[in-house]
């Protein structure tokens, strides 16, 4: 039997362990970009009707992993993205990236973790690649009480290179396997006043039993994902993003039709 080989097929398909039909919830109310239910009603329309422009065809969001020297933000992408986790520490030089592929509400969109530096040494190098992030990942350990103290200026650092108002922003403790219910509770509470100040969705992960890793993930890529078709939306206001869809598939064909002549007449 023969294969045919057609560029539609060289991208495998969406992992079904990247299927997101549901928005994740948050991890505190306290502390979260938003605390709705469900994905915005405009949003779960324009996935339904096709409508959601360059997200779906070309979108990547970026997204770059920030914090101290190793608070673990290696291992953090590398139990999401391979399933594996290292105990022995081996400094990030520059930066690395690894690609996600999702599915959100039957529409494809990936993500492009960056991971960066924590070492002095190497953070010039790591800065240069902070541009263009519509998602920003502070990362500290929540044993270490200084990794939290450094994430104003970690986020100081992110935000020079992107636009503040455009970012969105996750305050993450790692580490939680190795702190006591009391010792986490007392940072927890730390964490959470951070975050609310620089207005940061906060969660707490172990890279070592993956306690809330996926959930992590899963959570930013649909809020990354939200945001990117509701500026889509937007972009298109009154003139429909997909009308050419709705041109062939329903009623609107006589209007259509009609407008396009109008237009033809106008050359
Ligand atoms: N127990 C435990 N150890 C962890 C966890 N995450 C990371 N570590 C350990 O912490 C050390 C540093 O982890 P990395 O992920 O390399 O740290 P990093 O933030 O990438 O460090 P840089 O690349 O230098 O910025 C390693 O020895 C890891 O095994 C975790 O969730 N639990
Ligand atoms: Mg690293």
């Amino acid at each position: 039997m023969s294969v045919r080989i057609s560029a539609m097929s060289v991208l495998p398909p969406v992992r079904r362990d990247r299927v997101i039909a549901q928005l994740p919830q948050c991890f505190r109310k306290e502390a979260a970009i938003h605390t709705k239910n469900d994905f915005n009603n405009k949003v779960k329309t324009a996935c339904q009707e096709q409508r959601t422009g360059t997200v779906g065809r070309f979108k990547i969001s970026k997204v770059i992993v920030v914090g101290d020297l190793a608070v673990g933000k290696t291992c953090l992408i590398n139990r999401f993205c391979k399933d594996t986790f290292d105990k022995n520490y081996k400094a990030t030089i520059g930066v690395d990236f690894e690609m996600e592929r999702f599915e959100v509400l039957g529409v494809p969109f990936s993500l492009q973790l960056w991971d960066t530096a924590g070492q002095e040494r190497f953070k010039c190098i790591a800065s240069t690649y902070y541009r263009g992030a519509q998602v920003v990942i502070i990362v500290f350990d929540v044993n270490d009480i200084a990794s939290l103290g450094h994430a104003r200026q970690w986020l100081e650092d992110a935000l020079k290179e992107n636009d503040p108002t455009a970012v969105q922003l996750f305050l993450v403790g790692t580490k939680k396997d190795l702190s006591s219910p009391a010792q986490y509770s007392q940072i927890e509470q730390d964490a959470l006043k951070l975050a609310n100040e620089i207005q940061a969705e906060y969660w707490a992960v172990s890279s070592l039993t993956g306690e809330n890793v996926r959930e992590f993930f899963f959570r930013v890529a649909s809020l990354a994902f939200e945001t990117n078709v509701l500026a889509e939306l937007e972009k298109s206001g009154s003139r429909q993003i997909g009308d050419v869809v709705r041109i062939n598939s329903n009623s609107n064909n006589l209007y259509a039709a009609s407008k396009k002549k109008q237009s033809n007449c106008c050359h």
